[in-house]
């Protein structure tokens, strides 16, 4: 698979490292405008870091665009003559529609949209995806790249906003848990590297039980509660100061941020 990353950013770095991680392409073109940065990835026999967008869309067959959103239309407007049917165009672009992206090169294109997180870099990134009309025959295919850094859905475009807050944005909330759960660590006595190592691996432990059990969270919860024991009286506390509820509140509010986004 030959594979272009146009903007080599924070997203699109996470995403090369993934697919280098997991040997999955044959070449790959990194580009951005200020290349120095990056140099560092051209030790790589695969890869060729560029700031020429047209050289890595005439090299490549997936373009997978991790630019800001201001930006991403010049971009397509500056490499649309060079799009064959060979393309298949992925955008990681939050708040840009399939609409405006084929407004500017059409829709006689294979167009990807993908919500991944920077957890691909470790190939744990959860990835939902959707896709033009004509892009839904290639959607296993970005499927596949994605499922070997990770875990891809398929989704309705009109719930890639809820997706980038829970899946993109939530790496950042469950990273402050993670940190929360840290600093209570540190409060009773572990150290600063002993607590980190025993919130992170925790965190992991509860999330392979539900994804290995397919159980709901409240079965493992009632597995660790013990009558009257130290579990319940910590989490009904948390629930009287708000967990749940500020959770769900700080999901609401980055939703409507991006919401207001795209209506502007
Ligand atoms: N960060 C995240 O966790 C996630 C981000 N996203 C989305 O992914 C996109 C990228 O985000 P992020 O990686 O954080 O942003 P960054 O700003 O870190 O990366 C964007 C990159 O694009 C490069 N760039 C700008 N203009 C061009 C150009 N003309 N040609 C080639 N490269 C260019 C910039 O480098 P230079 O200035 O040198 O050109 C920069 O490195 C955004 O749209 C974001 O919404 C989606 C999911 C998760
Ligand atoms: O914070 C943001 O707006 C972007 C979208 C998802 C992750 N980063």
């Amino acid at each position: 698979m030959k594979i272009a990353i146009i903007g080599a950013g924070n997203l699109g770095l996470s995403i090369a490292t993934g697919i280098l991680n997991s040997n999955g392409a044959t070449s790959m073109y990194l580009t951005k405008r200020d290349i120095k940065s990056i140099a560092d990835f051209e030790k790589y026999d695969k890869v060729t870091v560029t700031d020429d967008n047209r050289l890595a869309v005439q090299r490549s067959d997936i373009l997978i665009f991790a630019v800001q959103p201001v930006h991403f239309a010049e971009i397509l407007e500056s490499v649309k003559d060079l799009l064959t049917d060979n393309h298949v165009l992925i955008s990681t672009i939050t708040g840009f529609g399939i609409a405006k992206i084929e407004a500017v090169i059409g829709k006689d294109h294979y167009i990807i949209r993908s919500m991944p997180n920077t957890a691909i870099s470790v190939g744990k990134s959860m990835t939902c995806i959707c896709s033009n009309e004509k892009g839904k025959k290639r959607v296993e295919l970005a499927k596949a790249i994605f499922n070997r850094m990770g875990h891809s859905m398929e989704i309705p475009e009109s719930q890639m906003q809820a997706a980038t807050v829970i899946c993109a944005s939530g790496i950042a909330f469950w990273m402050r848990l993670i940190r929360a759960t840290t600093q209570g660590a540190i409060q009773l006595g572990f150290d600063a590297h002993e607590a980190q190592e025993l919130a992170m691996h925790t965190c992991n432990g509860a999330a392979s039980l539900l994804i290995e059990s397919g159980n709901h969270p409240e079965e493992e919860i009632d597995r660790v509660t013990t009558p009257m024991g130290c579990t319940i009286k910590g989490l009904n506390e948390m629930e009287h100061q708000g967990l749940s509820s500020s959770l769900i509140r700080g999901i609401v509010a980055s939703f409507d941020k991006i919401t207001e986004f795209k209506n502007s």
